[in-house]
């Protein structure tokens, strides 16, 4: 059988996880931590790309990767234009986008600028899979309330689709042929209703929607934020921040740390208690709008990211939403194997990859 190299590139906020893979085998995983020192003398995050890079060559070169060996590299996508879900060929078009961070920034924006970069030094092709900006929305799912408003689809999707494919085929079935609720609990949570392969609602999790989640505010009542706009106090970059950065568990604990949270639950904190708790019951709360989002028609309903880890939260959630299917528990995200894999199925021709426009 021939064997393929693909190079996996998953650039975070505080992070650049590197991954290569000979056809399914993962052969060298690195996650490359960055210090808010290292990173603090770039203004955007477009500026950071000379920096990962270099980063990324120089870990591959300690491991010994032979870089001519890679027949393929695929990055984790970034803010683009709302695009279906699947795997695209990195373009022109894309890298602009990316690179003028046209929808935002956001460290994935970097993932298909460097997969390109390095893949033209070596010949190869670049890719990205399922990025944030996957948009399966059902029509009715995209009013938001007001004509100057729309909800838009921006989630984990990378590992949301990949960990329901991984369920569907535990239990004998298509990922097309079920009907999941995938909650996604990391740093940011999303809440995604999967009808038959498509997420036809989920909360837009980067921008002030859905549960409060370790750095994010999830929604806000809309009056007293427009209030709070409008007194003067804070500047659009602050109100910014209270939304995603300094949101969630950030905002009441200073720490986006919650196993920091659910130690202190345990060793008897009720305060920690009580603030662990509520961020159980909004995301039970969301993944109940998903239930009736599907009509009640649910196979299975999906635990992943970080978060997952935690027997409270897992508990609190169950509790509150197991009558509608059987909750299934994948802790933490397997993003790397799941770049990894779309580029082996592009490469064995078993997938097309789409063009970006
Ligand atoms: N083993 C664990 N037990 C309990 N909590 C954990 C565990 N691992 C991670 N967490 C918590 O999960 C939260 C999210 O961490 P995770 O690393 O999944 O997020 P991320 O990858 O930075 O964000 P995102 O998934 O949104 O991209 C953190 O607050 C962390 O404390
Ligand atoms: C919402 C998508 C990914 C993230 O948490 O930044």
């Amino acid at each position: 059988m021939e064997c393929y190299k693909i190079l996996a590139i998953n650039p975070g906020s505080t992070s650049t996880k590197i991954a290569v893979f000979a056809n399914d085998e993962n052969i060298f995983l690195k996650n490359i931590k960055h210090s808010a020192d290292e990173l603090k003398p770039f203004a955007t995050i477009a500026d950071q790309f000379s920096f990962r890079k270099e980063v990324i060559l120089k870990e591959l070169g300690i491991a010994g990767i032979d870089l001519k060996s890679i027949t393929a590299v695929v990055g984790r996508g970034g803010l683009l234009k709302p695009i279906e879900s699947g795997v695209y060929e990195v373009n022109e078009a894309m890298k602009a986008d990316l690179r003028n961070g046209l929808m935002g920034e956001h460290a994935s924006n970097l993932g298909g600028l460097i997969a390109d970069d390095i893949a033209k030094e070596l010949g190869a092709k670049a890719y990205i899979a399922d990025p944030v900006v996957v948009d399966e929305l059902q029509p009715v799912a995209r009013f938001a309330g007001h004509p100057l408003f729309s909800r838009i689809s921006i989630f984990h999707a990378l590992n949301q689709k990949a960990i329901a494919r991984t369920y569907a085929k535990s239990v004998g079935k298509n990922y097309e042929d079920l009907n999941l609720i995938i909650a996604h609990l990391g740093g940011g949570v999303s809440v995604g209703a999967h009808e038959k392969g498509r997420v036809i609602d989920v909360n837009n999790a980067l921008d002030g929607e859905g549960p409060f989640s370790p750095e994010r505010s999830g929604t806000l009542p809309a009056g007293q934020l427009a209030k709070l706009c409008f007194s003067g106090k804070y500047t659009y970059e602050e109100v910014r921040k209270i939304i995603n950065g300094k949101g969630g568990l950030v905002g009441f604990t200073g720490s986006n740390d919650a196993y920091e949270l659910e130690m202190k639950a345990v060793n008897g904190d009720a305060e920690a208690k009580l603030l662990q708790d509520a961020m159980s019951y909004n995301i039970g709360k969301w993944i109940g709008t998903m239930i009736s989002v599907l009509k009640g028609k649910v196979d299975g309903i999906i635990l992943t990211g970080g978060m997952a880890h935690n027997p409270f939260i897992v508990d609190y959630v169950k509790d509150m939403v197991s009558f509608a299917a059987p909750v299934v528990v994948y802790p933490g995200e397997d993003e790397m194997a799941a770049l990894a894999m779309n580029g082996l199925f592009v490469l064995k021709n078993e997938i097309t990859p789409k063009e970006y426009k």
